[in-house]
């Protein structure tokens, strides 16, 4: 059995914006839209996409926050929707926006808190708190109080409190944005000692393409709350290469556009009266254009270059030693 297990699973929200002084316009953001991967116990994933491309959302679903609108997702066997506490003494979670420590408390005191809240055995917790202490550098730092911690040091603090209770998967949401180089590799190196030695099943979400390089055999990509991509970190420089999109607005809410002779033409989503196309990225978007406008009574159109394509590019630039 895989550890984590997603099948067609979607994450619609339902906005409401005021439009006018009494009219409120309903809206269904799809920021997850059918999506299916597997991930064994043991393996580290880089899961990756431009902002808004719904790697938040998926990683709230996996640990119960979020319920899935559709689909079936299993981490462990377990539905995280329905058995969240349960979850919750298997998984760990790292936001690096957030913390998950006491403000106003030394790191040990924290520590003591989660010890427990997750009533953790005292021999194991001792032991993993020596483990993370000393694989983290956090010895001069237990005493002080987290708000006077550098944002590396709170970063390396928050991994150990999110593996005190022997998480079998860590979910780690961007966990080297804003670090110095140091602190960047202190973080990778123990991640890899983590997964080597106790084949800790690792989803990591990040911006930087060296800690894909450095820690994951595999990327997934998501863009517009889909896979687009899964596979080697090699295999990537392709990926949004292939396709553009073709954005249209028709006069009105109508089916999925069908053009039956161009089976390489797909819409891949609609709200309301706007839907998406992709399209091979060598042709060009003019007779596409004519036939829609032909058959559909078209108010508007834009073709986009792929967003996925633009954040490869830069996690690129970033690292010009690629
Ligand atoms: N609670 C919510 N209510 C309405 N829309 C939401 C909510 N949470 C997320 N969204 C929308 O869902 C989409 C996906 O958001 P998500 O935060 O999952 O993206 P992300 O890939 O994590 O982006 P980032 O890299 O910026 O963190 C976005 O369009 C976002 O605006």
């Amino acid at each position: 059995m895989d550890f984590i297990e997603l099948d067609g699973v979607e994450k619609v929200f339902d906005v409401r914006r005021r439009t006018g002084f009494l009219r409120r316009e309903r809206r269904e953001v799809r920021a997850v839209d059918g999506i299916s991967f597997r991930v064994p116990r043991g393996e580290m994933v880089g899961y990756i996409g431009p902002n808004g491309a719904g790697k938040s959302t998926t990683i709230k679903m996996l640990t119960g926050i979020l319920t899935p609108s559709g689909g079936r997702l299993r981490v462990a066997g377990i539905d995280p929707a329905r058995e969240r506490t349960k979850l919750a003494h298997r998984i760990g979670v790292v936001f690096g926006q957030r913390t998950t420590l006491w403000w106003d408390l030394p790191l040990r005191d924290s520590y003591r808190l989660m010890h427990r809240m997750y009533r953790i055995p005292d021999a194991r917790f001792r032991e993993n708190l020596d483990r993370c202490v000393e694989l983290l550098d956090l010895g001069a730092l237990l005493e002080v109080p987290v708000r006077q911690l550098s944002l590396g040091q709170r970063m390396r603090g928050d991994i150990a409190a999110a593996l005190l209770h022997d998480p079998e998967v860590l979910y780690l949401d961007e966990p080297t944005i804003g670090l110095d180089v140091i602190s960047k590799a202190k973080v990778r190196g123990f991640l890899r000692e983590l997964n080597a030695e106790r084949s800790t099943t690792v989803l990591l979400t990040t911006h930087d393409l060296t800690d894909i390089e450095q820690l994951c055999k595999r990327v997934m990509v998501i863009d517009h709350g889909r896979l687009v991509y899964d596979g080697a970190l090699a295999g990537l420089h392709e990926v949004g290469r292939s396709e553009r999109t073709l954005v249209v607005d028709l006069e009105r809410e109508l089916p999925p556009i069908e053009l039956g002779s161009e089976p390489s033409v797909r819409v891949v989503k609609v709200e309301g009266p706007r839907q998406w196309l992709a399209f091979p990225a060598a042709g060009s978007a003019a007779p596409l254009v004519a036939r829609i406008a032909a058959e559909y009574p078209l108010v508007d159109l834009s073709v986009r270059e792929p967003d996925i394509e633009s954040v490869i590019a830069k996690m690129y630039v970033s690292d010009p030693g690629l």
